[in-house]
């Protein structure tokens, strides 16, 4: 039966890396696959990982009727095998429920890789269509980790080297940028709450309020 299957996690967990994987693993049996993606960090109509492979890839863009694109190409003729959708959190609910009408009417596979929430630990509405209308929803494997070790479940933000929690929804950007830009950072749901990145971490390590004081 074929299924819509979101990949979902956190920044930096390897989404793009299986995209690719499953994208390359299919061509390699001659199936034939469209890949979406939408605002990827290496310009329009790229799907890329931070392990270095890059594909072109269509851009979803806004108002785009994703089956009507998928069934467009197979009334000219041409073949399609699978869908992979790669940044899927920021695609419209109503461009979900056509990814669900590709597998229903049309029935394909669609793989769709997305983070979840935002840096203000909200729903993206693509995401929360997905969890709504996806067959399966899966956890990536390889978890990426907070600064203090535990898994990494959260999205911060952080505007000069410092956590915020308000702004714009959507700021296409990286982990591991310079404390001058609007970074991101991924971090437990604890050091979320605190809002205690990496730097404020070491920071207040540093600082001697933290230092251990001598009781004489
Ligand atoms: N130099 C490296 N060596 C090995 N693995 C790396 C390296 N750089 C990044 N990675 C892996 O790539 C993952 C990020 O992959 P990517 O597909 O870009 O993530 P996502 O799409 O979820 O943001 C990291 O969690 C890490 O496991
Ligand atoms: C948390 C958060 C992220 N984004 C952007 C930043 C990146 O461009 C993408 C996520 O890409 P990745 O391949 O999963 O690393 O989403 C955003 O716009 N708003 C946010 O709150």
């Amino acid at each position: 039966m074929p299924e819509l299957v979101f990949f979902s996690g956190t920044m930096d967990c390897g989404k793009s890396t299986l995209a690719l994987q499953i994208g390359h693993n299919r061509s390699a049996r001659g199936l034939q696959g469209v890949i979406f993606t939408r605002d990827d960090r290496a310009g329009e109509g790229k799907l890329s990982s931070r392990l270095g492979l890059v594909t072109d890839a269509v851009e979803a863009e806004e108002g785009m009727d994703l089956y009507g694109n998928i069934v467009d190409r197979v009334s000219r003729g041409g073949r399609v095998d699978y869908v992979i959708v790669d940044e899927a959190q920021f695609l419209a609910p109503d461009q979900i429920d056509q990814l669900a009408r590709v597998v229903d009417d049309l029935k394909l596979d669609v793989f769709a890789f997305g983070i979840t929430t935002d840096f203000r630990t909200k729903l993206f509405p693509g995401s929360q269509r997905l969890i709504e209308l996806a067959d399966r929803i899966e956890a990536l494997q390889v978890e990426a980790l907070c600064w203090c070790g535990a898994r990494a479940t959260h999205n911060a933000r952080t505007v000069g080297g410092v956590m915020v929690v308000e702004g714009e929804q959507v700021v296409v950007g990286d982990v591991d940028r310079p404390a001058t830009e609007i970074g991101y950072e991924v971090l437990c749901r604890r050091h979320h709450r605190r809002r205690m990145t990496s730097a404020a971490a070491h920071a207040g390590a540093l600082s001697p309020d933290v230092l251990p004081v001598s009781a004489g």
